[in-house]
């Protein structure tokens, strides 16, 4: 399989990913930081890509996303953005709405 189909069926496959630095137990930038902070604040489960163990992906997925940085947050399938955005999102109380939908509509698939 390519990087790029391994991408893509990594976002197709879980409803909320978040592509970083580091774990979320231990990021390793503070962007990365950030968005996991985010995240966490919604109790809402998500999956996670270290882009440092995976040198490939941190290459190739800025093409894919039109994104030039990390973290990348996706959510049922589309990018959301990066840490700013996640943050802002998470502040106007409409991250978890978001992220409880695409966790439904994947457990609507199976
Ligand atoms: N404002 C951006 C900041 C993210 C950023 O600048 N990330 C840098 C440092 S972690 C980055 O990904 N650089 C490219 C790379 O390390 O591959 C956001 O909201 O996420």
């Amino acid at each position: 399989m390519s990087i790029e189909d391994t991408i893509r069926e990594q976002i197709a496959n879980h409803p909320v990913l978040l592509y970083m630095k580091g774990v979320p137990e231990m990021p390793q930038c503070g962007f990365s930081a950030k968005a996991v902070a985010a995240l966490q604040s919604t109790g809402v489960p998500f999956a996670y890509v270290n882009i440092l163990q995976a040198p490939s992906i941190r290459e190739k997925l800025p093409s894919i996303s039109a994104w030039p940085t990390f973290p990348q947050l996706f959510v049922g399938g589309e990018l959301v953005g990066g840490s700013d955005i996640v943050a802002d999102i998470a502040q106007k109380g409409e991250l978890k709405p978001m992220l409880e939908k695409a966790v439904a509509s994947k457990q609507a698939e199976t």
